[in-house]
């Protein structure tokens, strides 16, 4: 019978007398550093008198770990300060050359638990948009996410894109041979790139390739319905999400205006929340605070959206839209009932074929999917990536104090429970402009305000995302108008 490989091993910190002992469990990788003694099992319940550097993490964000020429190498991530974001460690030394096959042997076995379930040594497509956001995505990716990606054994094929639409066309003209395609950039990259595939001349194998965001734009909106408010803007936990996330699918909508049909993966929007993103373009360089800016110069002129909305509408119901999200979310912790090939439609209560007007006077509108829509505002929190549907938050009219009020915990998803904010699931929608001056924002993108129709197209897309199937990262807690959080 083969011998289980160790999950101990001693090694000398290059250069100095200092051991350091390294084990790891089917969970955690574990570090112990000491001054020239040997380590032994008391270090454990003396750690914070003894002079042990001592270093725990959770087995997943272990990056690497090699031996070559007598020479251990393991890099793996650990999380720091008050918002636990991310940090690359390594951790490097000799072994005697006596235990050769020994270390060998630890770093198979410590590679393959890490890895478990996913593809390593990854092909990767990676595109990097240098004017994203505040136009640091260069120096995040050579600082943070290029070390990380190579250290893994990735091979790496990168464009830095040098105008509006080079996204697109690279998408179109893909090679399916990658692994995934990487968008160092905002969430305006990755609509490029599935306009890209639905113009590749096998599309449906296009939409396949999965698509790994790291936040570097103003709005990172798949990235924090992917990762959570906190790493969702971390680009180590991004790009450990390209290392070892799993694929998943997404629904995506069809966006028709005239002839013209596009892909949008993420919103639409008219009335005052689409004027207060395309009014605040001059301001990009606030990064996510111009968002605040435009919103508060909408909340003063408070215009009334002259749309004409009619939905597919599924259900009306948000209690029960809540109590879908709960069983799925309980269903995939507890690993029970939870089938991969489930597509959890949404039970529908109404017909999806009857066209049904919206015809109160509104704010705005906002229809789409990921519970963010930005980091200050959690529009869609009871949205799944793949139930086929599209949700829709209506704003009816409100008083200017009631408005500023509610920015009071919008990113944690409060405007769901206000009465004046309508939340529908629909297979699909259609807007006729009813005056001249508008605008249409489609995955932050301006269009013209003319008249289009939505349309569902369920599971067309691919992602990483380090929860196999079926739900976004964030948590919807907010229970009642006022923000009472549930336990
Ligand atoms: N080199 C370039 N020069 C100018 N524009 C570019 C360049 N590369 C990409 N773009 C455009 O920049 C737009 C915004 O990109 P991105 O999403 O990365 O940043 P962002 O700051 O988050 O933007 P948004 O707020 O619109 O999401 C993309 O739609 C793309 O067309």
């Amino acid at each position: 019978m083969a011998q289980a490989a160790p999950r101990e091993l001693t090694i000398t910190i290059a250069g100095t007398s200092r051991v350091s002992k390294l084990a790891f469990t089917d969970t955690t990788f574990v570090t112990e550093t000491s001054r020239g003694q040997d380590v032994t099992c008391w270090t454990y319940f003396f750690r914070p008198f003894a002079k042990i550097q001592y270093t725990e993490t959770a087995l997943r964000n272990v990056v690497a770990a090699s031996y070559v020429k007598g020479y251990l190498d393991v890099q793996y991530l650990i999380p720091k300060g008050k918002n636990r974001h991310l940090k690359l460690r390594h951790i490097q030394g000799t072994i005697d050359s006596d235990h050769d096959q020994l270390a060998k042997d630890w770093c198979d076995a410590l590679m393959d638990l890490a890895y478990m379930g996913v593809k390593r040594s990854k092909m990767l497509r990676v595109l990097i948009n240098p004017h994203g956001g505040t136009g640091k995505a260069g120096s995040v990716f050579t600082h943070k996410v290029e070390p990380m990606l190579t250290a893994a054994g990735c091979t790496l094929d990168v464009t830095y894109t040098s105008y509006a639409n080079h996204a697109l066309e690279i998408a179109r003209d893909l090679k399916l041979k990658y692994d995934a395609v990487v968008l160092v950039s905002g969430d305006g990259l990755i609509h490029e790139v599935l306009n890209g595939f639905a113009q590749h001349e096998q599309p449906e194998k296009a939409f396949c390739v999965p698509i790994a965001p790291i936040p570097a734009g103003s709005g990172n909106a798949l990235s924090l319905n992917l990762l959570g408010y906190e790493e969702g803007i971390d680009p180590y936990a991004a790009a450990l999400n390209v290392l070892k996330g799993q694929h998943m699918k997404i629904d995506l909508f069809s966006f028709t205006q005239g002839t013209r049909q596009r892909i949008s993966f993420m919103s639409q929007t008219v009335g005052l929340m689409a004027d207060l993103d395309v009014g605040t373009e001059h301001l990009r360089w606030m990064g996510e605070f111009r968002f605040l800016v435009g919103y508060l110069w909408g909340v003063f002129k408070r215009p009334i959206c002259p749309i004409e909305l009619s939905m597919k509408v599924v259900n009306d119901d948000k209690k029960q839209m809540v109590n879908e999200l709960q069983s799925r979310k309980a269903g995939l912790s507890n690993n029970a009932s939870f089938n991969g090939d489930d597509k959890h439609q949404s039970s529908p209560d109404m017909s999806t074929d009857e066209w049904v007007s919206f015809d109160k006077p509104i704010l705005w509108y906002y229809a789409g999917q990921g519970p963010y829509v930005s980091r200050g505002l959690m529009q869609f929190p009871v949205s799944f990536p793949d139930d086929g549907l599209i949700d829709i938050s209506v704003q009816g009219v409100m008083k200017r104090a009631k408005l500023i009020d509610v920015m009071e915990g919008a990113e944690e998803g409060r405007t769901y429970w206000m009465d004046s904010n309508h939340y529908f699931k629909a297979s699909a929608y259609r807007v006729k402009p009813l005056n001249p001056r508008g605008v249409v924002v489609v995955d932050g993108e301006e269009l013209p305000f003319e008249e289009f129709e939505v349309a569902v197209q369920p599971r067309l897309g691919t992602v990483l995302s380090p929860c196999k199937q079926g739900c976004y990262a964030a948590d919807f807690r907010v229970c009642d108008e006022r923000g009472s959080k549930s336990r």
